[in-house]
């Protein structure tokens, strides 16, 4: 069994996935986190983040884990963990840009798709690219202002500042943040953290 939880940037994907996989007992799969951890390791290297070549290389000579778990996920390249400088907003502002390249998403859906299932996976293009055959879809949204109020709890920027970088993300993610047609839409505006994984095991019972 597989479960796509997807959505726009900071609407709670990977809080609500936690708490939907503890609650099913499987381990949930953070896929932002592959494409975090190719843009961290480009930045330290000092590489074009626009240039596909020189990421695969890197990549390639010193590959990188994600360890799926039910209560949060690691991401390791060898004996180094990553997960920690993995939610920067350094890594934040150049993430997209290493998105859009065709080579590391094909880098990074090779490695979800070799995982063993159940699983809860979420991300941007979950049930509509990588895993179409889903049994559950689900597609989390949010107001920006809303996500950036919730966001600002967690990093030392201000509001309208945060709010404008989820903007940003959310236009450079446009062409992968597609809900799939089967995804039942979750406006978590309205609802707590509870509420909304309430919703959706509501749904898979
Ligand atoms: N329904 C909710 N009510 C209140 N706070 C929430 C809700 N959903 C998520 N949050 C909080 O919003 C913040 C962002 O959530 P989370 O990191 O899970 O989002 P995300 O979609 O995985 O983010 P990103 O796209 O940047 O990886 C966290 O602090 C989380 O606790
Ligand atoms: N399926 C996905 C998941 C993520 N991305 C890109 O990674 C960035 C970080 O993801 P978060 O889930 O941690 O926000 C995101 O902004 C996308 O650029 C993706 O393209 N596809």
């Amino acid at each position: 069994m597989i479960v796509t939880i997807d959505g726009v940037a900071a609407s709670g994907k990977s809080s609500v996935s936690s708490g939907v996989a503890q609650a099913l007992g499987v381990p949930y799969v953070s896929s932002g986190l592959l494409y975090r951890a190719a843009t961290l390791l480009g930045l330290e290297a000092s590489l074009d983040l626009h240039a596909a070549p020189g990421l695969l290389a890197l990549l390639g000579a010193h590959p990188v884990r994600l360890e799926p778990l039910a209560g949060g996920n690691r991401v390791w390249q060898g004996e180094r963990e990553l997960t920690d400088d993995l939610h920067s907003s350094r890594v934040d502002r150049g993430v997209s840009v290493v998105a859009a390249l065709p080579e590391v998403r094909e880098w990074v859906d090779a490695q979800l798709r070799a995982l063993p299932e159940p699983f809860v996976a979420e991300g941007r293009d979950m049930g509509t690219n990588v895993f179409p055959h889903a049994s559950h879809k689900f597609y989390l949204t949010a107001s920006a202002r809303i996500r950036a109020e919730r966001r600002a709890r967690e990093r030392p920027e201000d509001v309208p500042a945060i709010e404008a970088a989820l903007q940003r993300r959310d236009e450079l993610d446009t062409v992968q943040s597609a809900p799939a047609p089967d995804a039942l839409v979750i406006d978590t505006g309205p609802l707590d953290l509870q509420g909304v994984i309430d919703t959706i095991l509501t749904r898979l019972h």
